[in-house]
């Protein structure tokens, strides 16, 4: 037996699509980073080290030092909304509702607010009767996916749930990013290299089988087949590292300086892991590393922005999240 994927106009829906991202500071102060990556940085899932080491350096040093600065940050790029990664985040749930009418759509947050368990809790109590999980991370890595999908089973709503694992290939994805560089280079011409820049990962976890780099590599991969590239024509790198151990590489601000330093004038960025805008793609990449680039001799970095809200996103994510359902409904 299989059920519809939609109920019938007008009827409550009894499937619900759940688009979750990371979670954001809640205002550009001080104490409200603090108590943002007071969660984030606590989750074992982000970082391993065991709690009485980790613990009294967190909130002892980490918390204290970097809340205050990292708040400046986000005041820099703060919308009239809240953050854009809420901002955006919240936006394209609606754009998303507007195409699944038969499903009740909604976002959380992974940390903060909207939580997970609230959220589900209430498509429960509004009726609904299974809820699919999207987070919203193309490529897969127990720091981001992983950590949502362990909140999801903690829940103690009883809603049965599924949770997408990753579209780091998904061709309706593929083609949403391809069109958005496409228009990029038609408005504004187009730059001597285009440089994919992801969201790094400590090459430890990579080691020990996250499959994280090995979809950033399908991603660009893809792109670059649907944009008709040569090897030439673009770079992949790793952004926002954090703390002392080994990264992902090559580094996206070491790359910049050195093809600046190399005679490159004019370079494209795109950062296809980030599903919205976000302190790392509008303060690090299209200010702090804009800078860079200049100041080691190249003349002009041009951020290509985020899909967000915009309608190939919300289309791609919609197509998406009805194959899943189907498949869902097909396999109980
Ligand atoms: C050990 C630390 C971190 C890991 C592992 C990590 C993985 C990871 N993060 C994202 C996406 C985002 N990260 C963002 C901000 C951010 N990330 C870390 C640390 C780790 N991330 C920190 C400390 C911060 C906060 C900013 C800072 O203090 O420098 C964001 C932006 C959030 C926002 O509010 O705008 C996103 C998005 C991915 C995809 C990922 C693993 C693949
Ligand atoms: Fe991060
Ligand atoms: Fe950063």
């Amino acid at each position: 037996m299989t059920t519809p994927a939609t109920a019938p106009a007008g009827a409550t829906p009894d499937t619900a699509v759940l688009l979750v991202n990371l979670g954001t500071p809640e205002a550009p102060t001080a104490a409200a980073v603090k108590r943002y990556l007071g969660e984030f940085l606590g989750d074992p899932y982000v970082v391993q080290i065991p709690r009485v080491f980790w613990w009294p350096l967190l909130h002892g040093v980490i918390l204290p030092l970097r809340s205050p600065r990292v708040a400046k940050k986000y005041a820099e790029i703060w919308m009239e909304g809240g953050s854009p990664l809420a901002v955006h985040t919240r936006r394209l749930a609606g754009a998303l509702q507007a195409r699944l009418p038969g499903i009740a759509v909604d976002h959380a947050m992974r940390y903060g607010a909207p939580a997970i368990d609230t959220r589900l809790r209430e498509l429960a109590a509004a009726g609904a009767r299974r809820v699919l999980v999207l987070p919203l991370y193309p490529q897969y890595s127990s720091t981001t996916t992983g950590t949502v999908a362990a909140a999801v089973e903690r829940s103690s709503g009883a809603l049965p749930a599924r949770v997408v694992h990753d579209y780091a290939t998904d061709p309706g994805w593929v083609a949403a990013v391809a069109d958005s560089i496409r228009t990029h280079w038609d408005r504004h011409g187009r730059g001597e290299r285009l440089l994919f820049s992801f969201h790094g990962l400590p090459q430890r976890l990579v080691d020990a089988g996250d499959p994280y780099a090995a979809q950033c590599e399908a991603s660009v991969a893809e792109l670059a087949r649907a944009l008709d590239l040569a090897p030439a024509d673009y770079v992949m790198t790793y952004q926002s590292r954090f703390g002392r151990e080994r990264w992902l590489g090559p580094a996206t601000d070491e790359t910049l300086r050195a093809l600046a330093e190399g005679g490159l004038r004019r370079i494209d960025v795109v950062c296809p892991g980030f599903a919205a805008d976000c302190l790392e793609t509008l303060e690090e990449i299209a200010m702090q590393n804009e800078e860079l680039f200049r100041e080691a001799g190249g003349q002009a970095l041009h951020y290509i922005p985020c899909l967000n809200d915009a309608p190939a996103h919300a289309d791609a994510l919609a197509a998406l999240a009805l194959r899943e359902l189907a498949e869902w409904s097909a396999s109980s």
